[in-house]
């Protein structure tokens, strides 16, 4: 057993241990490597991380870490030894929680627009998981391009049409759904709410969507799917609810087989891949906080210098790598910059259930999906959180029907990024989509009211959409086409190819 005093000395970038789950791990290698930056760890140098470490990670994260990292179990008894992480006194520590300032957030019966979620969540959470949840890549030109592109498509809509009852459902991947929506994959759900995924699983289950669990996850895939069966059980199996799983690929083969075998054994219905990120946008508010963070704390001279970096790296004969400040390096163990369409061929023989591919962005890339036998796409850019100026979903599904129609009998088309409005859903739907993901909109309800606030949220959306459909002048969803909508300013600046340019130069 190691003595907090001892492991509270190895609190520098030369030697930093830190205590995760009782356990100490010396993270000195790594402090560079992280992901996450290194400042997040620098703090906890000396420290018990284990707090700040459930709000990003699951609880095997840590077995990432290179061998030898592990040390030993810290005797309990020596724990207030330990340090406090840099630049946070204790008690702010203990208050930076989902649930720190509840007494600021409006009633729930106050959203009455599902955008009125993102207001609540805001006054919820601690200024970092805001950060985490709203960011954007770059200048954040593709999220505001999601939230747009939903208001340049209109309605035509009919009338005179008997529009008293109406039904919502419909199938996703041949499994019915209460609506045509469905909970979009995301990471580091603990450092939004406390219970991260198995409150977000709570609420999938009661509301019957169905639900995508991210690689990412700050629970197992065990837990989640435990929580899902409970919940089942506890209401008497009748909720149409499904679990499927987004894949990030992991760059070890063998791990990826593990854990596609694991995900496989827990039961999950489909495995959505995601291909959108070979490496991590640049989330640019996450770098104003890390580099306001690391002044706070006083380690921004400890940093290693970018310069200095590459210089040791070309020593060494590697190719020059890039700090994760400056953008570049993918996060180790997680994502893959080498990944083709050729893995989807292994992959396949892994899984032989329904794989969407999570991130397409272009017609050609459609084509592609159907020529690797995938079973459906999902047209993204991730919230806008990785390619500036990326497409949106919308303009991609116009560049579908425009360039490559066929596909859209070939595969389920999925839609997501933007959505803040349940009538906008029907658009989507008349231009061909299955079903739209939604994600901030949940995560921002869950933050702020939990699984109530959740299925709250999905009840605002399904009455946004019921009564769009009847002003649109149908009653079920088989009678979306794409008549009802008008999408000519989207097309009107949808990609040409080079070669229509040169014909109308003529
Ligand atoms: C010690 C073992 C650790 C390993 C192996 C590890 C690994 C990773 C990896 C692979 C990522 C990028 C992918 C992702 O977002 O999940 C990441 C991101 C991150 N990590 Fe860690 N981490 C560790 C410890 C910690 C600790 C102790 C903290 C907090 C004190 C932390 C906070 C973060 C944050 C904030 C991010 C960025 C999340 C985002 O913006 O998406 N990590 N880490
Ligand atoms: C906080 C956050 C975390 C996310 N984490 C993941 C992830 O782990 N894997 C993934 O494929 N997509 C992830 N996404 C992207 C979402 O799955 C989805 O594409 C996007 O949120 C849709 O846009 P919207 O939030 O505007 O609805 C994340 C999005 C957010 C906002």
């Amino acid at each position: 057993m190691l003595d907090g005093a001892e492991v509270a000395k190895h609190s520098s970038r030369k030697s930093c241990w830190i205590v995760i789950n009782s356990k100490v791990y010396d993270v000195t290698s790594f402090v560079p490597e992280h992901p996450g930056g290194s400042t997040i760890l620098l703090k906890q140098a000396g420290a018990d991380a284990s707090s700040e470490y459930a709000k990003y990670h699951s609880p095997e994260v840590v077995n990432d870490l290179p061998e030898g990292s592990y040390l030993g179990d810290i005797d309990p008894s020596t724990l207030s030894a330990l340090n406090a992480p840099k630049g946070l006194s204790r008690p702010e520590v203990q208050e930076a929680t989902a649930q720190s300032s509840e007494g600021q957030v409006p009633h729930v019966s106050l959203c009455v627009r599902a955008s009125d979620f993102e207001a609540a969540a805001k006054a919820t959470l601690p200024n970092k998981s805001w950060i985490y949840a709203s960011s954007s890549a770059n200048s954040g030109a593709s999220l505001q391009g999601n939230l747009d592109d939903w208001s340049r498509v209109s309605f035509r809509p009919r009338i005179l049409r008997n529009v008293e009852s109406v039904e919502v459902g419909t199938k996703i991947l041949g499994n019915a759904t209460p609506l045509p929506f469905y909970v979009s994959p995301m990471g580091s759900m603990g450092s939004i709410h406390g219970e991260g995924e198995i409150e977000m699983t709570k609420a999938i289950v009661q509301t019957g969507l169905h639900g995508l669990m991210s690689t990412a996850s700050t629970k197992t895939t065990e837990q989640i799917v435990e929580t899902y069966l409970a919940e089942q059980e506890r209401r008497g199996h009748g909720s149409a609810s499904k679990l499927m799983f987004q894949l990030y690929i992991p760059t070890d083969r063998q791990k990826a087989i593990e854990l596609i075998r694991r995900v496989k054994k827990a039961g999950f219905h489909s495995l959505w891949i995601t291909v959108d990120t070979p490496v991590l946008g640049k989330r640019t508010a996450d770098r104003y906080q890390q580099a306001q963070e690391a002044l706070d704390a006083g380690l921004e001279e400890e940093e290693v210098e970018p310069a200095a970096e590459l210089e040791i790296e070309t020593q060494g004969g590697e190719a020059p790598k890039v700090s994760p400040k400056i953008g570049g390096r993918p996060p180790p163990g997680q994502l893959s910059a080498k990944t083709t369409w050729e893995d989807l061929k292994w992959i396949r023989q892994e899984w032989d259930r329904p794989i969407i591919l999570k991130g397409v962005q272009c017609a050609e890339d459609a084509k592609l999906a159907v020529e690797y036998g995938c079973q459906g796409i999902l047209l993204s850019n991730h919230g806008g959180r990785q390619m500036h100026t990326a497409p949106s979903a919308l303009m991609t599904l116009c560049e579908i029907r425009t360039y490559a129609p066929e596909t859209l009998a070939k595969l389920e088309v999925f839609v997501d990024g933007g959505l803040r409005d349940g009538a906008d859903v029907l658009k989507a739907l008349c231009l061909g989509a299955t079903a739209v993901g939604v994600g901030r909109l949940f995560l921002y309800a869950m933050a702020a009211y939990g699984a109530k606030g959740v299925e709250r949220c999905v009840d605002v959306l399904a009455e946004e959409l019921t009564t769009a459909m009847r002003l649109l002048g149908i009653t079920s969803l088989d009678q979306v086409r794409p008549e009802l909508v008008n999408a000519r300013r989207l097309l009107n600046e949808m990609w040409v190819p080079e070669q229509t340019f040169v014909k109308s130069r003529l």
